[in-house]
């Protein structure tokens, strides 16, 4: 699969800044050292773009006499570090006998007034680093270790950047650019800056102040942004008196003018309540749950499967308050609840379930958007001395929700998403009101394996019915995408898959209720639809978790789509349903991502349609986040 966004290194910036090829070519050829670091022949395969050299492309790299490269190199094959080929006709040539040492070399090029970082092959560390301040654009070839990553630095990474102060960013910025970019670091510093103008915080009598660096930032910027009523009144030069119920809406005014707001307001930690975690966190888990205790507020956004709902546990036991968690569905309601006893010693009794089916408000509460967002469930949000908002499957939260949101700014606030903020399309609102993302490298994670890195395999499927061809052919608009998504050879493919995969847990996922039916008729297999009852969904879904049940397939409909943890699927089949967007294709294939099991995803798209783009563009959103896909012609 290729990018979408081009190489800049191919571009036309001449500010790049690059690693030098050769470091040390200060002095004129002479005899030369005889004893050359394998390093340095490494340096001149590098500065070559060849993984073999001949002696005399070794001498002018390293600026030495031909003989005493020759010399060198028979130093380094007696070592055992070179070996040499001889080819009839041409030129001995050498490489490294360590040919992974080679292909594991990292190159970073920069390419500052762009603010982009290009890193070949780069190794975990330049990532972690680079991750805290900057955030990855892209990702190149499709195979590990051949990788090029992009990045860019953006105001907001600046702004989120976890360090103590603009010094200690530069210091980590500096530790991966190859050189010096002064013009960039200067940038960073006035974005850092910005971040650090503005602060609120709680007054000893108990209301809140915002707080500028300076008297004119005050005049100027707050009062040129700000509504009336937002600042009741003036206590000093630099600090204003905030109405208690403008928090939300200072902070999204701030933050828009290019001040995001620091805020160190103290928070409602809301009545105890008795939960401790049983489970132990894994390291990154740590630093999620560490960074939001800081800052009070925050997203945690990881690929699925990665344990943010363990960590949000962690955390709602570490707040130790009264907590209301938001999810998208009842099914996910049910789960969440079940994830709590699992991993916590709260009491049963303790947690409660609050949406369509029962309403049942507890010091955990568990409720949907859909109810948190009708007026006459508002008291669900005073109902209790919250300490803790929790936002599952945060890119979900309704406007609704959003504007009570903003009455709940003196709760601690977590957001849990699989899909990074930027892609929200509410980045603000996270930003804003939840708080900023708390994240990790996908990269790291699977290879780390905590989580499972789906293979994902593109399959054109063809016409098969004359009969359907012609239909489509003479159909437009959504008609013409229908028929697309129901091409009758696709039911064939499914069974085909699943009876190459014969044993594996199966997912297959469909648009159309039509598709779902004869698909469902074709395999066996049930099919869950929004028309299927709660009761049998849910039941449904536990017979597929459940090892020893015979129930090995499910065919879903869009309702299948969020979250709902089926640990145990080894294997999807995206059947129909292209038309849908990035994050659908990243959820669907995340349903495979998990611990266990190989996970493999199959897209189907039939050729010569609309689909076969539609599969392309949402699994170049998997294949950025380093996810490997690979496209197949199915015969005629
Ligand atoms: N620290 C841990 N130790 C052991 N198992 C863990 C840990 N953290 C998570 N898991 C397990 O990994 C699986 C995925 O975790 P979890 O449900 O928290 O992920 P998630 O990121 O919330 O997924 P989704 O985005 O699909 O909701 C679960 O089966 C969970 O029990």
């Amino acid at each position: 699969m290729t990018d979408d966004t081009g190489d800049p290194a191919a571009g036309d910036d001449d500010s790049a800044v690059e690693a030098e090829p050769v470091s040390d070519d200060s002095t004129a050829p002479d005899d030369g050292p005889t004893d050359v670091p394998l390093d340095r022949f490494h340096e001149a395969l590098e500065a070559e773009e060849r993984p073999v050299a001949t002696a005399s492309e070794v001498a002018r790299r390293l600026g030495t006499t031909q003989a005493a490269a020759r010399d060198a190199l028979a130093d380094l094959v007696e070592r055992g570090d070179v070996d040499r080929l001889d080819v009839e006709s041409d030129p001995v040539v050498f490489y490294p006998s360590d040919w992974g040492a080679l292909a594991s070399r990292e190159r970073v090029v920069a390419f500052p007034s762009r603010r982009e970082i290009v890193v070949d092959r780069p190794t975990q560390f330049t990532r972690a680093r680079l991750s805290q301040f900057a955030y990855l654009v892209d990702t190149t070839g499709t195979e590990p270790g051949t990788r090029g990553y992009l990045y860019r630095i953006r105001q907001e990474d600046v702004w989120a950047a976890p360090f103590e102060d603009a010094d200690a960013l530069i210091a980590s910025l500096r530790a991966v650019l190859p050189r010096r970019a002064d013009h960039l670091e200067e940038w960073i510093r006035d974005q850092w800056r910005r971040a650090h103008r503005f602060r609120l915080y709680t007054h000893e009598d108990g209301y809140v102040v915002l707080e500028a660096a300076n008297e004119s930032l005050l005049g100027n910027v707050a009062e040129s942004h700000l509504e009336d009523g937002q600042l009741r009144a003036p206590i000093s030069e630099t600090e204003a008196w905030v109405n208690e119920d403008a928090v939300a809406g200072v902070k999204r005014a701030l933050y828009d003018a290019g001040y995001p707001v620091e805020d160190d307001r103290d928070l409602e930690t809301g009545d105890p309540v008795a939960i401790d975690l049983t489970t132990d966190l894994r390291d990154y888990q740590e630093t999620w749950v560490e960074t939001f205790l800081e800052s009070r507020s925050g997203v945690y956004v990881g690929p699925p499967g990665s344990g943010k709902t363990v960590a949000a546990i962690a955390t709602i036991a570490a707040v130790g308050g009264e907590t209301l968690i938001l999810v998208p569905s009842r099914e996910l309601a049910e789960q969440w609840r079940e994830e709590l006893l699992a991993h916590s010693t709260v009491d049963p009794a303790d947690v409660g379930l609050y949406h369509g089916g029962t309403k049942d408000v507890r010091p955990v509460t568990i409720a949907t958007y859909q109810i948190a967002g009708m007026d006459r469930h508002r008291s669900l949000f005073d109902s209790r001395e919250w300490g803790l908002i929790c936002f599952d499957e945060a890119h979900h939260v309704t406007a609704p929700v959003y504007s009570r949101t903003a009455e709940l700014q003196s709760k601690h606030r977590l957001g849990l998403s699989a899909t990074p903020v930027r892609e929200t399309g509410s980045e603000e609102e996270i930003y804003t009101l939840i708080g900023q993302p708390i994240g990790a490298d996908w990269d790291a994670l699977f290879e780390a394996g905590f989580v499972q890195e789906p293979e994902v395999e593109i399959r054109y499927v063809p016409w098969r019915e004359e009969l359907a061809r012609n239909e489509y052919a003479s159909a437009d608009g959504r008609e013409r995408r229908r028929l697309a998504a129901e091409n009758p050879a696709k039911v064939a493919e499914v069974r085909y898959l699943l009876a190459a995969h014969r044993g594996k847990q199966a997912l297959v996922f469909v648009e159309y209720l039509d598709h779902g039916e004869a698909i469902a008729d074709a395999i066996g297999a049930p099919f869950i639809s929004g028309e299927t009852p709660h009761r049998d969904r849910a039941e449904l879904f536990r017979r597929f978790r459940e090892d020893d049940d015979d129930l090995d397939a499910l065919v879903v409909s869009r309702v299948g789509d969020e979250g709902i943890d089926l640990p145990n699927a080894e294997l999807a089949v995206v059947a129909s349903g292209l038309g849908g967007s990035r994050r659908q294709g990243s959820q669907r294939a995340g349903r495979t991502m998990r611990p266990a099991g190989s996970a493999l995803v199959y897209v189907l798209a039939t050729r010569g349609t609309s689909e076969e783009e539609f599969a392309q563009r949402q699994m170049r959103h998997l294949a950025r986040k380093g996810v490997r896909v690979r496209e197949t012609n199915v015969a005629e």
